[in-house]
């Protein structure tokens, strides 16, 4: 008689040590985010941090700086509404080029003329948005704000006399073309990128690249999803086998809660890949959310460091057993509830749900919470005006849709009554669940109210 075991595999892990057994021991990624390239003594602290690491090869994954994605966002809305982009450009201009002039100081020229003809590329692109294709246009604005820091900050590691030079991820990160939340082609991106990086190590200590951007076959500029760097950060180590990640944030690492909401959070020293992941799923905004599969399937570790505490270890995440036991308070902004009923006492069926899903998966909006009684179907999801306004009038047919915008989800990992009491107090409840560690409820603060 034969024996056969049955072994549970995990084949993107094997897949992942075949591809690359060994790990590129001399190259590492760096991710700086809006907050470390905010202003001048910003992005001169970030030539500290690199400072420290004189024997490494370093690939450099840049943001837009501070809230310029915001503002690129804000100036593609007034566009869309025939409104004057004006005066918001020209704050976004100057707020670069105050960068500038205190970085560059007598070398300024250049790096300023390169910002004059970026802007005016930028409001050439503007005239060419097509409102038949928002999410087109979107990316063709809004990757202006990496493409800017990237130029910029490479010139000013070069005054600096790092060796450096640049590599466009729009070139190298290869996706789909779903616009504003692109796919990644994991094989031809890993091959592109190795050839590319490589190659450029060899005669540079750093490489510099965009996050956020990535690129169509047909050359067209896609974004794979708001705070997407943290997740370019995480392919350009995969695709090189990396052998560690370091986030540098404005907090010391990731804590039990959002330090800027809730004042006695404390550091995780280390978090496996999985309670990361899970984190991050439940809104956890200091990681975007796809960052960690990659990692966790070539084994790469990651820390999250503080770039005002340099010296500081943060969070290492990492193939680990630890799991901790102490609440995790995690407050999703910006939700919309949306019901979906019908009014002649018909059930909620399972094809009617599946009606909706495909409506989601047709906009790209994902569920973070959802809820089911007799007669209506509720969906908790990212406050996205432009998606939910496609989702509802698609839908408004089948049933009568009802919403509430401005909400928050709170979800508490090992929760306890008290901290249910402390997080809902004076919150108008609108929608509660819990199993035995987790507990989630959307909530709307009654101070904000007016
Ligand atoms: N559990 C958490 N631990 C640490 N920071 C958190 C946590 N949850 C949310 N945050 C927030 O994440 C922010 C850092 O992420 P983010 O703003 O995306 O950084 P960057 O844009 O610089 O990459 C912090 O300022 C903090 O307010
Ligand atoms: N600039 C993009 C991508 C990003 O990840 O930014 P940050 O690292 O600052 O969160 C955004 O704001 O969505």
């Amino acid at each position: 008689m034969q024996y056969f075991f049955v072994l549970p595999l995990n084949y993107e892990k094997i897949a992942a040590y075949f591809a690359n057994p060994y790990k590129n021991k001399c190259m590492q990624v760096f991710k700086f985010g809006g907050a470390s390239i905010k202003s001048a003594d910003a992005v001169r602290n970030m030539v500290e941090i690199l400072k420290r690491f004189p024997d490494e090869k370093i690939l450099i994954v840049v943001s837009a700086m501070g809230k310029t994605t915001n503002a690129l966002e804000e100036i593609l809305h007034l566009k869309l509404k025939k409104l004057s982009t004006k005066a918001t450009i020209q704050k976004l201009y100057e707020d670069h080029a105050n960068i500038v002039n205190s970085l560059f100081d007598d070398h300024a020229s250049e790096p300023l003329e390169f910002l004059q003809s970026i802007f005016e590329e930028l409001e050439n692109s503007l005239e060419k948005i097509d409102i038949n294709h928002y999410d087109q246009s979107y990316d063709s604005i809004i990757s202006y704000g990496e493409i800017i820091s990237s130029n910029l900050l490479l010139k000013y590691l070069e005054l600096k006399e790092f060796s450096i030079t640049k590599v466009n991820a729009y070139e190298l990160v290869r996706t789909d073309d779903t616009f504003r939340d692109a796919s990644v082609n994991w094989i031809k991106t890993k091959e592109t990128i190795s050839e590319k990086v490589k190659n450029e190590f060899t005669n540079h200590q750093l490489l510099i690249t965009q996050g956020f951007l990535g690129g169509t076959e047909e050359g067209q500029i896609t974004t794979l999803g708001r705070e997407g760097s943290d997740f370019s950060a995480a392919i350009f180590a995969y695709s090189l086998n990396a052998k560690a990640v370091t986030i540098w944030k404005d907090v010391p690492g990731i804590l039990n809660a959002d330090p800027k909401k809730i004042q006695d959070a404390v550091l995780y020293q280390e978090l496996s890949y999985k309670e990361a992941a899970e984190m991050t799923y439940y809104g956890a905004s200091v990681i975007h959310p796809k960052t960690i599969k990659p990692l966790a399937n070539a084994g790469i570790p990651m820390h999250v460091r503080s770039f005002s505490k340099a010296d500081k270890g943060g969070t290492i995440i990492h193939d680990c057993k630890v799991i901790h036991e102490i609440p995790c308070i995690i407050i999703k902004e910006k939700q919309s509830l949306i019901s979906f009923q019908l009014n002649d006492f018909t059930f909620i069926t399972e094809s009617l749900i599946g009606k909706i899903f495909d409506t989601l998966n047709k906009h790209h909006i994902k569920i973070n919470m959802m809820q089911n009684t007799a007669i209506s179907f509720s969906i908790c999801v990212n406050d996205d005006l432009h998606r939910l306004d496609q989702l509802m009038s698609e839908l408004k047919n089948d049933f009568s849709i009802l919403y509430n915008t401005g909400l928050e989800l709170i979800t508490i990992k090992n929760f306890n009554e008290s901290l249910i009491d402390r997080m809902t107090h004076k919150k108008e409840i609108y929608l509660e669940q819990r199993t035995r560690k987790n507990y989630q409820v959307v909530v709307k603060s009654l101070e904000s109210r007016v």
